[in-house]
C-alpha cells in the first residue's frame, strides 16, 4: 500500500499517477465491476432509517435497475490483513463477500509503496506467524486457504538490541543461541531467565497444541477443552495476567527486568507490566520456533496474494470505496453507504476500521454501546509512529549488521517517552531486489502522537518533519553507522497525520493500549458487538496488535460470522450463555 509518506500537501498529483501505475496490479487481482448498483444521490442522511428484511432486497433490486439483486454474506470493511483474512477464510466457506477498501491498493498498515526503484513496506517488515511450522503459522495458513504461497527469507535475528549502559543483545532465531546471550549478560540471573522464558513456552506449547478458530463459538470451544483440557485451562489461568508480574517472579535485577520490558514494548508499545502474558509468550517463542520469516518481494505480497485468492474463491475486492456508514434496519446491521453515495448490503457486515472509528464515525449519531463504552473505559488508542523512508548508499552499513534493530541509547526511562526509542529495519539485508543495486533500505520509526503535528502551517508541518527527522537520523548515525547522513539518497517522513489519513485511524493511533494495567487480555472484547449482524476485525479486538494477531482476528471472526449465517454448527441456546458469561468477565477487566 502506498502510504503516501511525503508531504500530504502535495499527495494528490503523486497519487494520481501512482493510481495509474497501480491501475494494472489491481487489474492483475481481479478488481470486480460493480455495475450493478448505480451511485445513489449525495446527502444522504446518515441517520439510520428503519426498513424490513425484504424491503432490503427490494431497494437492492429497485437499485440494480431492476435487474439481479445481489445480498452478499458479508461485507468486509477495510482490507488490513485482519480485513482480509476473515474475508478469504469465509469465502474459502463459500460465502459471497465484498470487501471494500478505501484506498486504491489492499494491506492498510501491511501494504507497500513503490519510490525511485525502491519498494518500502509501510509498516513493520517482522512477520510472526510466517513459518511452515505447527498451528500458529497463521500467515502461511491464511494464504494457503487460498492457495497461495510465498517465498519467505529465513531472518537469522529476530532483533538486535542497542540499549542503555551499552547493553547489546541480539535475538537470534536459535532460542539456545539467545538465552545463552542473555546469560552470558547476566550470569547471576541464569534461572530468573530459564525461568520466565520457560513459562513463555509453556503457554506457547498450549496455544500450538490448539485448533485455533473462535473463542465466542461454544460448540468449538467445549470441544477444545474437552480435548486439550490441560492446555485449555494453562490458557485460561494466563488469561488475565502480565508478562511483567511473571517476569517479577522469576528475575530481581532491575536492568533484566528493563530489557524484558524493551521485549515487550516492541510488540506492544507498553511495558511489560502492561502487556498480557499470552501475547508476549506468543511472538517471545515464535521467534525461535517457526522463526521470523520475511517475504521476498516485501510485506505488500501477502496483502496482494490474500486479494487475489479472495477473487479466486468467487468474492470481491472493490477500491476506491471509501465507507461513510454503516445501515441499520430495526437495530440490525444491514448495508453500508459509501461517501460517493452507492450502497451495499449483505446479511452481516464486518468492520476492519478500529472501534474507535466503526462507532464514533461508521455509526454516528447511533448511542454508543455499553460494551463498547467498557473497552473506551479500559483501553486508550496507542500513539502513532513518526517514520522515515529512506534509501541509502550500501557501504554505510558494516559487514554483518543485523535487520532489525531497536536503539534505546542512554536512560531506561525514556523507553516509552515519544521519540524516546527508535525501530530500524533494513529489509534489503534479507532482499536486496528490494531497492537498487548498491542501496539498502532504511525504515526508521519512532512513536510519535497527533497532538504534536496539529495546528501547524503546511511551511511549519514540512520544516518540523524535517528537523524532527534529522534529529532521528543523528542519534542513529552516532550510535550505529557513522557517514550516514551523508550517504542518503532517498528519505521520505511520514507522521501520525500520514498514517490517519492513509490507513484511516483515529489518530492515527496504532492500535488500543491499556489506560491502566490491564487484568491480561480479559478485557479485550472478541468479533460479535452489541449491533447484530455488526462484527469488528483487526488490532482492537482480541488478541490486539500484530500481523499475527490481526490474522488470528480474522479467523475468530470468520469462524464466529459462518456460525451465524449457518456455514457452521451453532447452538443458539449456548451462543447466548457463553456470549453472556464472556461479556461478564470483560467488566472484571
Ligand atoms: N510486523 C508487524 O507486526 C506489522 C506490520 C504492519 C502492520 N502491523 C499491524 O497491523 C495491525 C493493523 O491491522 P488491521 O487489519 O487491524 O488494520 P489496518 O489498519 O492495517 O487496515 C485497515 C484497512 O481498512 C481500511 N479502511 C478503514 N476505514 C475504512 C472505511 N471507512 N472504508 C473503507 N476502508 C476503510 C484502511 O484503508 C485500511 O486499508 C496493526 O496493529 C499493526 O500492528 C504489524
Ligand atoms: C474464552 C476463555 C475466557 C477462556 C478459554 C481459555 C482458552 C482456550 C484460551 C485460548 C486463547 C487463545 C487461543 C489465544 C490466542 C492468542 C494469540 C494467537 C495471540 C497472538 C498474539 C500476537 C501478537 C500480540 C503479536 C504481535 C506482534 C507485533 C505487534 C509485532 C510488531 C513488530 C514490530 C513493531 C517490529 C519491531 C521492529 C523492530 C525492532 C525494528
Amino acid at each position: 500500500m502506498n502510504l503516501c509518506l511525503h508531504n500530504p500537501v502535495t499527495c494528490a498529483d503523486r497519487s494520481s499517477s501512482l493510481f495509474s501505475a497501480l491501475k494494472t496490479s489491481n487489474n492483475k487481482l481481479g478488481t470486480s465491476k460493480f455495475g450493478f448498483l448505480k451511485n445513489r444521490k449525495k446527502n444522504h442522511v446518515v441517520a439510520v432509517r428503519s426498513v424490513s428484511s425484504t424491503a432490503v432486497e427490494e431497494r437492492t433490486k429497485r437499485e440494480s435497475g431492476g435487474g439481479e439483486s445481489k445480498v452478499y454474506d458479508a461485507i468486509v470493511i477495510g482490507s488490513g490483513i485482519g480485513g482480509l483474512v476473515a474475508a478469504t477464510q469465509l469465502a474459502v466457506k463459500e460465502a459471497k463477500v465484498l470487501v471494500l477498501e478505501k484506498y486504491l491498493i489492499p494491506g492498510g498498515s501491511s501494504g507497500y509503496y513503490e519510490r525511485d526503484g525502491y519498494t518500502f513496506d509501510v509498516g513493520s517488515s517482522v512477520m510472526f506467524g510466517f513459518s511452515d511450522k505447527g498451528k500458529l503459522n497463521l500467515i502461511t495458513q491464511a494464504l494457503k486457504a487460498v492457495g497461495r504461497e510465498m517465498e519467505v527469507i529465513p531472518d537469522p535475528t529476530t532483533v538486535h538490541f542497542h540499549l542503555p549502559n551499552d547493553l547489546s543483545v541480539q535475538v537470534h532465531r536459535e532460542y539456545d543461541e539467545f538465552v545463552n546471550e542473555l546469560i552470558s549478560k547476566f550470569p547471576h540471573e541464569k534461572e530468573g531467565i530459564l525461568g520466565f522464558y520457560g513459562v513463555c513456552w509453556k503457554i506457547f506449547n498450549s496455544l500450538n497444541s490448539l485448533e485455533l478458530k473462535s473463542l465466542e463459538e461454544p460448540i468449538y470451544l467445549f470441544g477444545q477443552f474437552f480435548q486439550k483440557p490441560l492446555e485449555c485451562l494453562t490458557l485460561a489461568y494466563y488469561l488475565p495476567q502480565n508478562a511483567g508480574d511473571i517476569a517479577r517472579k522469576y528475575i530481581k535485577d532491575p536492568q533484566l527486568l528493563s530489557f524484558i520490558d524493551a521485549e515487550c514494548f516492541i510488540v506492544s508499545t507498553v511495558n511489560a507490566l502492561q502487556t498480557p502474558m499470552i501475547n508476549a509468550s506468543m511472538v517471545l517463542c515464535d521467534r525461535h520456533y517457526g522463526g521470523i520469516n520475511y517475504p521476498v518481494g516485501g510485506v505488500g505480497g501477502i496483502a496482494r496474494s490474500l486479494a487475489g485468492g479472495l477473487v479466486d474463491q468467487g468474492s470481491e475486492i472493490l477500491y476506491k470505496a471509501n465507507v461513510k456508514s454503516i445501515i441499520l434496519d430495526d437495530g440490525k446491521a444491514v448495508g453500508v453507504r459509501l461517501a460517493d453515495g452507492r450502497e451495499f448490503f449483505a446479511k452481516t457486515i464486518i468492520s476492519n476500521a478500529t472501534r474507535w472509528d466503526t462507532f464514533g464515525k461508521l455509526l454516528k449519531g447511533e448511542k454508543l454501546p455499553k460494551e463498547e463504552e467498557n473497552f473506551q473505559k479500559v483501553y486508550v488508542k496507542a500513539p502513532s509512529f513518526l517514520s522515515i523512508h529512506m534509501g541509502v548508499k550500501a557501504e554505510v552499513l558494516p559487514p554483518d549488521t543485523d535487520c532489525h534493530h531497536f536503539v534505546l541509547e542512554d536512560d531506561w526511562k525514556n523507553l516509552e517517552e515519544p521519540y524516546g526509542s527508535i525501530f530500524l529495519s533494513i529489509p534489503t539485508i534479507l532482499d536486496p531486489s528490494l531497492a537498487p543495486d548498491g542501496r539498502h533500505i532504511l525504515h526508521i520509526f519512532t512513536t510519535s502522537s497527533i497532538e504534536d503535528w496539529e495546528g501547524l502551517t503546511p511551511k511549519e508541518y514540512e520544516a518540523k518533519k524535517e528537523e524532527v527527522a534529522a534529529g532521528i537520523i543523528q542519534r542513529l548515525e552516532k550510535k550505529l553507522f557513522p557517514g550516514l547522513s551523508s550517504s542518503i539518497t532517498f528519505k521520505e517522513v511520514g507522521t501520525p497525520r500520514t498514517h490517519r489519513r492513509y490507513l484511516a485511524r483515529d489518530k492515527g493511533t496504532y492500535g488500543p493500549m491499556p489506560r491502566g494495567t490491564p487484568k491480561g487480555l480479559l478485557g479485550m472484547p472478541f468479533n460479535t458487538t452489541a449491533i447484530d449482524g455488526l462484527y469488528c476485525v483487526g488490532d482492537s479486538c482480541f488478541p490486539g496488535q500484530g500481523v499475527i494477531a490481526v490474522a488470528f482476528s480474522g479467523v475468530m471472526c470468520a469462524h464466529r460470522v459462518a456460525a451465524d449465517i449457518g456455514l457452521e454448527r451453532k447452538s443458539k441456546v449456548l451462543d447466548a450463555g457463553l456470549l453472556g458469561l464472556l461479556g461478564w468477565l470483560r467488566t472484571l477487566a
